[in-house]
């Protein structure tokens, strides 16, 4: 069935925000970026703690950290059982920061093989663990499948940010997360850039947005 394709809602707020002499759009996404930032970066130094390592190893192997913002839009749709809204995918990012609305359901996780919806917390962020991570935790930390679901009368947004490692990361499982008895590493050593471009071609046809798979 005919439903508008939600990215192309993404490419018009990307004109807007090139073009624009809205000063206060470029602001406001400036000042949202930033603050997501320091979020990131505190989750980060926990994780770190956490996998027993330093406080700045995890920012450290990012080399640069690297962030793509993307809002999602899905308009109302009269038949939400025949369309998805973004079809189920993992996420190639370390870590993706999602702002969803307050009073609207959309986002699925999979979880034991069945679908189940993230229902939005008032004031709370979503924060997906992504394919690099799962990487470097040698499986430990599972980069969540997800997909998100039309409503039939109302519209919804989502703000996307993926923080990821410069493309020039070698990203492979760090040695103290690989069993010392099985000695099994799960993922093999590649260019960030590299694992990026082949999950675009292999997850979604060539079709994905970047920097999500
Ligand atoms: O809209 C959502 O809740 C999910 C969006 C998403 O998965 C993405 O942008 O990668
Ligand atoms: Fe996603």
């Amino acid at each position: 069935m005919i439903w508008p394709n939600h990215s192309t809602c993404i490419y018009q707020s990307y004109l807007l925000y090139v073009n624009s002499n809205i000063l206060s759009y470029r602001e406001i996404i400036e000042e949202y970026s930033n603050a997501i930032r320091k979020v990131a970066t505190e989750l980060f130094q926990s994780f770190s703690l956490i996998m027993r390592m330093d406080k700045e190893s995890l920012l450290g192997l990012h080399k640069q950290l690297v962030q793509a913002y993307r809002v999602n839009y899905y308009p109302p749709c009269s038949k939400p059982d025949q369309v998805l809204g973004v079809s189920p995918h993992s996420d190639t990012s370390t870590i993706t920061i999602l702002m969803q609305e307050d009073d609207v359901c959309g986002l699925q996780i999979k979880h034991n093989n069945e679908w189940v919806p993230v229902n939005p917390i008032p004031d709370a962020l979503v924060v997906n663990v992504g394919d690099v991570f799962e990487i470097w935790s040698n499986g430990k930390y599972k980069s969540v499948e997800h997909r998100a679901v039309a409503n039939y009368n109302k519209a919804r947004i989502s703000y996307a940010s993926f923080l990821f490692p410069h493309d020039e990361v070698e990203i492979e499982p760090l040695s103290h997360m690989v069993d010392s008895k099985t000695k099994q590493q799960l993922y093999k050593k590649v260019r960030y850039g590299e694992y990026l471009r082949s999950s675009m071609n292999e997850k979604n046809g060539g079709q994905s947005t970047y920097p999500d798979g």
